[in-house]
């Protein structure tokens, strides 16, 4: 079924994030600016193989060329994966105009000019018959931006009659913050951990890489003298724009090792909570609204709302569904990049201006009547609020 509104096509995003848990696929129906209909969804689950295969390539990826064999085959079963997902979209929706393919983030060091997501989008696109839109984030890394996060352009999307200064904090492996201020300037950065360290830890100390509704840290006491020297880091003394690797802080790992297993799980939920409240923001906000995994956790949740000044609140409050608003925003930021508007900003990536990005591959494709041609770059950005 086409989409009903003139000019907005159906896009499929996948998201693969850095708690390296699965990946998300969400519909929706936008023009690149305005989000119209959300569709279907799912998230598929890594296996216990490719998630100890992309595991040991985070450990080396600064020196991986790309062409190692065990890279190879983690990409190819991480991209059918991804293939598999899309099918069982367009089994529930039929129609499908386009693909936006996060890939699975490795590396991430925009001070050295890299990001790096894998995942073969050629391969993504053969399997499906769809176009795909990919690797969404070198080019800002390349005009020099952080690469990350992107998601802003979205949720100042989804946003609409809130009080404002609002922020929507996503908290997935690593977290990151939108902040829209009273004049509905959008300021972005990643915060500091997520959940990703806390999965690591939890890992280690019970074999299931969860700290599962937040039953250890409830346990536990924050070691304050840790937390403290963890977050004498520079980087939480950096004003936004700014971005993070996943690995960044994992020597925490081995600062907590001496305490508890509930302990340190405290102690780390306590680093992602103040590493939240430490960033520098021009004004509070007066609502926090979270996503990503990590609202899951109660004892995250209670933990950022006894330190956040403002009220502090699953997406769900505003109609959104939490665990699907990255993959959403990769379907939205394709639709943006098949019309060459921007997916870089100065006050989000640090990019040096307005600057789109994003590729496209297409194998075999069946585009969809209406796809092409496309609608001019002029006119959509004469559209674009942003
Ligand atoms: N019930 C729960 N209790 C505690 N933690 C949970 C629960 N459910 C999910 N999580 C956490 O959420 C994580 C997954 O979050 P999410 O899917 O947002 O991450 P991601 O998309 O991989 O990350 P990123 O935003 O960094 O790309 C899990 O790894 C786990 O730590
Ligand atoms: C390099 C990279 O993959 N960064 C991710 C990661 O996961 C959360 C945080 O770090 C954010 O900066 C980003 O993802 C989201 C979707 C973003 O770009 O907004």
């Amino acid at each position: 079924m086409r989409s009903a509104e003139p000019g907005f096509l159906r896009v499929i995003g996948l998201m693969s994030g850095t708690s390296l848990d699965g990946v998300d696929a969400a519909l929706i129906e936008t023009d690149g600016v305005t989000v119209g209909r959300r569709g279907a969804s799912l998230s598929l689950g890594y296996d216990a193989a490719l998630r100890q295969a992309l595991y040991a390539l985070f450990d080396r990826a600064s020196e991986l060329r790309g062409d190692e064999p065990e890279l190879l085959s983690a990409e190819r079963a991480l991209t059918d994966i991804h293939a598999e997902a899309v099918r069982q979209v367009l089994t529930m929706e039929g129609e499908v105009d386009l693909i936006g393919f996060h890939g699975q983030t490795l590396f991430h060091a925009p001070q050295s000019g890299r990001t790096w997501q894998i995942g073969d989008a050629l391969r993504l696109s053969g399997a499906t018959g769809l176009p795909v839109i990919h690797d969404f984030r070198s080019d800002d890394v390349r005009a020099g931006g952080e690469g990350a996060p992107l998601a802003p352009w979205y949720h100042a999307a989804c946003l609409a009659g809130q009080g404002r200064p609002v922020a929507i904090l996503n908290i997935g492996g690593v977290a990151n913050v939108t902040y829209v201020g009273r004049d509905g300037t959008i300021l972005a950065c990643d915060t500091g951990p997520g959940n990703a360290l806390l999965d690591d830890w939890a890992l280690r100390h019970t074999g299931v890489a969860c700290d599962h509704d937040g039953a250890l840290a409830r346990a536990g006491q924050v070691d304050q003298a840790r937390l403290t020297a963890l977050l004498a880091a520079p980087f939480f003394h950096r004003l936004p724009p700014k971005s993070l690797d996943r690995q960044a802080f994992i020597a925490a790992l081995d600062l907590l090792a001496p305490l508890s297993a509930e302990d340190g799980a405290a102690t780390l939920v306590a680093f992602t909570v103040q590493a939240v409240a430490t960033t520098i923001l021009p004004e509070a906000p007066r609502a926090w609204f979270v996503c990503g995994g990590g609202r899951h956790n109660p004892v995250l949740m209670q933990a950022l709302a006894e330190t956040l000044a403002g009220r502090v609140a699953p997406v769900e409050t505003l109609g959104w569904n939490g665990d699907m608003v990255e993959a959403e925003c990769f379907a939205y930021l394709a639709m943006r990049s098949l019309r060459g508007l921007p997916l870089s900003a100065p006050g989000i990536t640090g990019a040096p201006g307005l600057f789109t990005g994003g590729r496209l591959s297409a194998a075999a494709i069946r585009p969809a009547p209406g796809f092409w041609p496309l609608p001019s770059r002029d006119a959509a950005l004469s559209r674009d609020p942003h």
